[in-house]
C-alpha cells in the first residue's frame, strides 16, 4: 500500500486549483503531459532571474553557476535511472529526438540493407517512424512483435522472431495507448542471447515506476522531461558508454568539438559530443528538480497509488454499459483507453471538457495498435500522483451524463 497523500501533494500544483468552463479542473490527461510542481516552476524562474548565463568555457561567476547546475542536473538524472556514469546521459529535446538520434547515428553506421529491426505492435509513432526513415534510407526491414487480445506483448512470438539478420530491438516500456507494462528485462535478456542490442522507449515509464537501466541491462533508454513533471523541451537518451563511443556525432556545432580547423575537426568527449549548440539550460535544471521531487515522493508510493486509482477506475468504468476498455493487461500503468458504443470519442472528450474534465481522444500517436483493436480513436484517461478517487467519480459521472445527453 502507499503512504502517498494526493491532497497534500496537490498543494504543490497550483494549476490543479483552477477552473475551466467555470468548473473545477479535473486533469486526467497525464500521459500527454503532467503538471509541474512548484519547485520545478521556481527552479526555472530562479535560473533566469538570478544566474542566467551560457554554460561551459565561460570564466565568469554566473557561467560557473549555470554550468554547475546544468551538469548537476545530469548527475541527478543519472541517479534517477541508476545509470553507471553521467557520460551515458545525453540531454535531448525529448523521447522523439532521442530515438531519432539513435536511428541516425548508431543506426546508420551499424545497419545495412536486409538487416531487421524488431518493434512491437503497441509502439508510439516516435518508435516506428524513425525506423521507417532508416528503411527508406538503408533498406532495413521492420518486423512487428504481436500483442494479444489483452494488449500484452507476445513474448514467445518475440523469441521466435530473431534471425541471423536481426540487428536491433526497439520497444516501449509502457504503452501510452494501452497502459501495458512490457517485460523489458526479460526481453533484453532474450535479445542479448542473440547478441542484439535493445532500445527502450521509457516515456511513459519514468513517471510511473522506478527505472533501473543497469538492472534492465538495456542498451538505450529514452524519455521526456514533460512526462515526469518536468519542463517541455528536455529529455534524456541513456546509452551504454561502449555504444556511445561507437556512435558518430548527431549534430555539428559548438560544445561538441575539441579543435576546429577547415582541415580537420576533433570532437568533444562524452556526453558533450552529442550536445551541439546552446542546450535547454533552464529545462535541464528543472528536470533535475523534477527527479528530486519524484524521488522525495517515492516511485514505489506513486506506483502503488496509481495502481489503486487504476483498479478503482477500471471497476467503475467496466460497469458502464456499452463502454469497452482497450488494453486489459494484468500488468498496467495508470492509463485507461476506452470506446463507447453510441458515442464518438471526440464527442465524449468535448463534452467532458465542458464539465471541467480533461482527457485525450484520438489515436494517441499509436495508430497501428488502435487499428489492431479495430478502432481508429479512443478516449483515454491517464493518472498521476495528484489524482484522486473523487476525480475518477467525476469522470464516471461525466460519462453517464454524456450518455444521457447523446441517447
Ligand atoms: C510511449 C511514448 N513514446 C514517445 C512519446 C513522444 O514523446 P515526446 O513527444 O516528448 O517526444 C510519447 C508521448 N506521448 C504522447 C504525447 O501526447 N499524448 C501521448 O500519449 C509516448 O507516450
Amino acid at each position: 500500500d502507499t503512504n502517498l497523500d494526493p491532497w497534500a501533494l496537490r498543494e504543490d500544483f497550483p494549476i490543479l486549483a483552477r477552473q475551466v468552463h467555470e468548473q473545477p479542473l479535473i486533469y486526467l490527461d497525464n500521459a500527454a503531459t503532467t503538471q509541474k510542481p512548484q519547485p520545478v516552476i521556481e527552479a526555472l524562474n530562479h535560473y533566469y532571474r538570478d544566474y542566467n548565463a551560457n554554460i561551459h568555457r565561460g570564466l565568469h561567476q554566473l557561467a560557473e553557476l549555470a554550468t554547475e547546475a546544468y551538469e548537476g542536473a545530469r548527475v541527478k538524472l543519472q541517479h534517477y535511472i541508476h545509470a553507471a556514469s553521467h557520460k551515458e546521459m545525453i540531454f535531448v529535446r525529448g523521447t522523439t529526438e532521442a530515438i531519432n538520434l539513435v536511428a541516425q547515428t548508431w543506426g546508420r553506421t551499424h545497419l545495412r540493407a536486409g538487416d531487421e529491426v524488431l518493434v512491437s505492435m503497441m509502439e508510439h509513432h516516435a518508435n516506428i517512424v524513425p525506423w521507417q526513415l532508416l528503411r527508406d534510407q538503408l533498406g532495413i526491414q521492420i518486423k512487428v512483435i504481436p500483442v494479444n487480445a489483452l494488449g500484452e506483448l507476445d513474448l514467445d512470438a518475440y523469441q521466435q522472431m530473431f534471425t541471423p539478420q536481426t540487428r536491433l530491438v526497439a520497444v516501449t516500456h509502457v504503452s501510452n495507448a494501452l497502459g501495458t507494462i512490457n517485460p523489458v528485462r526479460e526481453m533484453t535478456a532474450i535479445a542479448h542471447d542473440f547478441n542484439v542490442p535493445i532500445l527502450v522507449d521509457g516515456a511513459q515509464a519514468v513517471p510511473h515506476l522506478q527505472v533501473d537501466v543497469q538492472a534492465l541491462d538495456c542498451d538505450f533508454y529514452a524519455f521526456s522531461g514533460h512526462k515526469m513533471y518536468g519542463p517541455t523541451g528536455i529529455g534524456i537518451l541513456y546509452a551504454k558508454q561502449a555504444l556511445l563511443e561507437q556512435m558518430p556525432p548527431w549534430q555539428g556545432g559548438g560544445e561538441m568539438i575539441k579543435q576546429v580547423s577547415f582541415a580537420q575537426t576533433t570532437y568533444a568527449d562524452l556526453p558533450h559530443r552529442f550536445e551541439a549548440g546552446t542546450p535547454a539550460i533552464a529545462q535541464a535544471i528543472g528536470l533535475g528538480v523534477a527527479a528530486d521531487y519524484l524521488t522525495h515522493v517515492g516511485l514505489e508510493n506513486i506506483q502503488a497509488w496509481e495502481h489503486e486509482l487504476l483498479t478503482y477506475a477500471t471497476e467503475q468504468m467496466s460497469a458502464i454499459e456499452g463502454l469497452r476498455i482497450i488494453g486489459q493487461a494484468p500488468n498496467k500503468a495508470g492509463v485507461i483507453s476506452f470506446v463507447m458504443q453510441d458515442v464518438h470519442a471526440q464527442d465524449l472528450g468535448l463534452l467532458l471538457d465542458q464539465l471541467g474534465i480533461a482527457i485525450r481522444t484520438g489515436h494517441h500517436c499509436a495508430m497501428p495498435v488502435l487499428h489492431h483493436f479495430g478502432v481508429n480513436a479512443t478516449a483515454r484517461a491517464s493518472f498521476a500522483l495528484y489524482n484522486t478517487f473523487e476525480e475518477i467519480d467525476a469522470l464516471v459521472a461525466g460519462i453517464h451524463k454524456v450518455r444521457q445527453m447523446m441517447s
